[in-house]
């Protein structure tokens, strides 16, 4: 571990055919800090996490975790890729939560927390057991250990998901739109969750269209717009006094104020 940001993200660039979904994207995240991520649809904050866990490559710039280069290192003066297996012990310091859960349909909810901790860490499986049960204490799932996921509602699943990425002990958490696949009524439950992980310290970045949420469990809000970061400050500098008349027409559509109208942009 170094005295440094948790997570390192220097100018990333990620182009999909012509159109760059990164722009030259550059975000520290410090130890215990909780960064919220908003922007417009396709403005690339599902990217910019994807690229962090590694599931797609960066065409440019440079991350690290902890100090280390994620996805590539040193050769012969030359930087080449890592291989998978590297790919996949780096990406397992980080906990990711996607949209639409991704849990294992046919195993316990059980099976699905303790697999990654046995698998990847090699941990003791009734060691795994037992921490599995905690976590699934913590996210208020206890007595659903032995039920399959397709038993349980969309938010039920998503905080099994979230168990299972906390069970790796990971160095950051990444939401990816953790509420988007839920009906309405089961939103609270999951965000509850995570505002008890943001109490607890643990280090986030969070992908959200929900605005008062991100504005209420953010240390650090950032405000992305075509592939780059718009803005980027406190909750209250976000939030209450947005600096660029783009950011005050994005927020206008949650709040319904109209922006001030500004000739430059
Ligand atoms: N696998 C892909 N192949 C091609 N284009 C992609 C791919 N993934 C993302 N893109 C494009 O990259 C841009 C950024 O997408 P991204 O999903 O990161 O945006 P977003 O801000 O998360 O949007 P949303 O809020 O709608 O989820 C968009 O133009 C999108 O169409």
């Amino acid at each position: 571990m170094s005295d440094g940001p948790v997570l390192h993200v220097r100018d990333v660039r990620k182009r999909f055919g012509g159109h760059a979904a990164l722009d030259g994207v550059s975000l520290d995240v410090h130890e215990g800090e909780v960064v919220t991520v908003i922007g417009p649809s396709g403005s690339g904050k599902s990217t910019l996490v994807r690229c962090v866990h590694q599931l797609e490559s960066i065409d440019g710039g440079a991350m690290y975790l902890d100090g280390e280069l994620l996805g590539y290192e040193t050769h012969r003066g030359h930087l080449r890729p890592l291989p998978d297996r590297r790919v996949a012990a780096q990406r397992s310091r980080m906990g990711m939560v996607f949209q639409q859960f991704n849990l294992f349909g046919h195993w316990s909810v059980l099976r699905n927390v303790v697999e990654a901790q046995v698998a990847v860490h090699g941990r003791d499986p009734a060691e795994a057991r037992a921490e599995a049960l905690r976590l699934l204490e913590r996210v208020g799932l206890a007595g659903r250990a032995d039920a399959h996921p397709r038993m349980l509602s969309g938010g039920q699943q998503q905080r099994v998901a979230i168990a299972r990425a906390l069970a790796t002990n990971p160095r950051i958490m990444l939401f990816d739109e953790p509420t988007s696949a839920l009906d309405p009524e089961l939103v609270d439950e999951v965000l509850s969750v995570v505002r008890d992980l943001a109490r607890g310290g643990m280090t986030m970045i969070i992908v959200t269209h929900e605005m008062s949420f991100a504005r209420e469990v953010a240390d650090r809000c950032v405000f992305m717009e075509q592939g780059r970061v718009a803005a980027t400050g406190t909750p209250e500098e976000i939030f209450d006094d947005p600096s660029s008349p783009r950011l005050r027409a994005f927020l206008s559509r949650f709040t319904g104020k109209t922006p001030v109208e500004e000739s430059t942009s």
